[in-house]
């Protein structure tokens, strides 16, 4: 593995510094760094960011390799700068046991492009009616921390309450996609005068209140980690603010389109818009940030939903729900949070990185640029702008919100463990990042 050499990169806290990288670690750290027959990357002007962390997205594989696979998601991740994803279990077979999630986990390892960390499932099949393998799951090589039924909501009280019970045994976390089945049947859009107006079937917020609400007290009641997946509404935001100031241990997702998109885009009944949950009013939005902002929502996550052509160019009422994300995260992130004066650099690196990492138990990112630390980190020129096109989407999906809008902010380079992913802003070739 050769060593490289970081000149002249800003830090998160705004300090300038060079990094030595050698063996897949921070070697050194400090101004004025050299190091014979090291690969030098000019940082000058860039901000360095620690690897980004994804705790929820669909990698598609096993089973629908036709609209992703763990080498075509976690090159969409290393584009975007993440060095780690945690794969969500609704795939084909589920990944609700060991066998799925240590090939899941295996395949991400042998490509190289980023860390794969499978989600298991909290149901057998996503069914909803008896506990999958969750201890076999966690006890697996790939040791699964995190457990969710996404796609679908685990809405029996009483099985939740026995996975909440089960996972607190060895530190892991339910994440729960809060939707109430029977009040959002057939639902297309958000509930309001809009989904009135265009004709759609609503989906009322309460559906996702009622289901975070019921989960906290379920969680403060077994003592156990809640993590609420893709908070949309601006009553949730109130629902975790109370359960965090009453001590109970629950933590939430916000995802980029949600901090920036707004119910107003399914006007044009363009499915690229159709996401669940789905975009909500502009005072959601607002809620939203302002909740990532203080700490009631702990991290950003994508959501990363890849989906064939073909079932998103089609009738609004017909197409998938579902959004690519993890090319866009950053620069949404950097237009909704960043650009507005809400947060800074060091809090993108807490909600984009360390914090994912921790409510998943990733190792390797509590203390990034340290030396010793592994080199998980991104490079990224924050004066960049760019009109956000399909060469930016390195996945199978192009089903991408972002297409034909401006938005800040470039990743110039990406380090997983060491290996450059991007250089120059360019994806490295699958066999290079394999040989490391
Ligand atoms: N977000 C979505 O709209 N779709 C996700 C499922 C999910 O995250 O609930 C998918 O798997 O396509
Ligand atoms: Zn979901
Ligand atoms: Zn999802």
């Amino acid at each position: 593995m050769t060593s490289i050499l970081i000149r002249g990169a800003q830090l998160p806290d705004g300090a300038g510094t060079d990094l030595l990288v050698e063996d897949g670690r921070i070697a050194e750290r400090g101004p004025s760094l050299s190091a014979a027959g090291a690969t030098v990357i000019d940082a000058d002007g860039l901000l360095a960011l620690p690897g980004l962390v994804d705790l929820h997205t669909h990698l598609r594989e096993p089973g629908f390799e036709q609209s992703e696979t763990v080498l075509t998601g976690t090159r969409a991740a290393a584009s975007g700068g993440f060095t780690a994803v945690f794969a969500m279990a609704n795939t084909s077979p589920v990944a609700d046991t060991a066998g799925v999630v240590e090939q899941v986990a295996s395949l991400g390892a042998e490509h190289g492009y980023a860390t794969v960390r499978p989600i298991g499932a909290v149901t057998v099949g996503l069914a909803g009616e008896r506990l999958s393998e969750i201890g076999a799951m966690a006890r697996s090589r790939a040791g699964v921390r995190v457990f969710s039924d996404d796609g679908k909501c685990v809405h029996d009280a009483l099985l939740m309450r026995r996975a909440l019970e089960y996972v607190a045994t060895f530190d892991g976390v339910i994440a729960q996609h809060a939707q109430e089945p029977r009040l959002t049947e057939g639902a297309q859009m958000n509930e309001g005068a809009l989904s009135s107006e265009l004709g759609l079937a609503g989906w009322p917020a309460v559906a996702e209140e009622a289901i975070i609400a019921r989960d906290v007290l379920l969680a403060d009641a077994v003592g156990a980690r809640l993590h609420v997946c893709h908070v949309s509404t601006a009553g949730s935001v109130e629902i975790v603010r109370w359960a965090k100031a009453r001590g109970i241990r629950v933590t939430a997702e916000v995802t980029p389109h949600h901090l920036l998109l707004t119910e107003e885009l399914a006007r044009g009944y363009d499915a690229r818009f159709k996401v669940n949950p789905p975009l909500r009013r502009d005072e959601d939005v607002h809620a939203l940030r302002a909740a990532l902002a203080d700490g009631t929502i702990d991290i950003v996550a994508t959501d990363h939903a890849p989906h064939p052509i073909e079932t998103k160019e089609c009738a609004w009422q017909e197409a998938s729900f579902g959004m690519v994300g993890l090319e866009s995260a950053l620069s949404v992130v950097q237009a909704a949070m960043v650009d507005t004066g809400l947060i800074g650099w060091a809090d993108v690196a807490r909600v984009l990185s360390r914090t994912p990492a921790e409510i998943g138990r990733l190792a390797g990112y509590d203390a990034p640029f340290e030396v010793g630390a592994p080199a998980h980190l991104t490079l990224v020129d924050p004066t960049a702008t760019r009109v956000f096109g399909l060469a930016e989407l390195h996945g199978k999906g192009v089903n991408s919100p972002y297409l034909g809008r401006e938005l800040p902010g470039r990743v110039v380079a990406t380090l997983h463990g060491g290996v450059p992913t991007v250089l120059d802003g360019v994806l490295r070739e699958a066999e290079e990042v394999a040989r490391g």
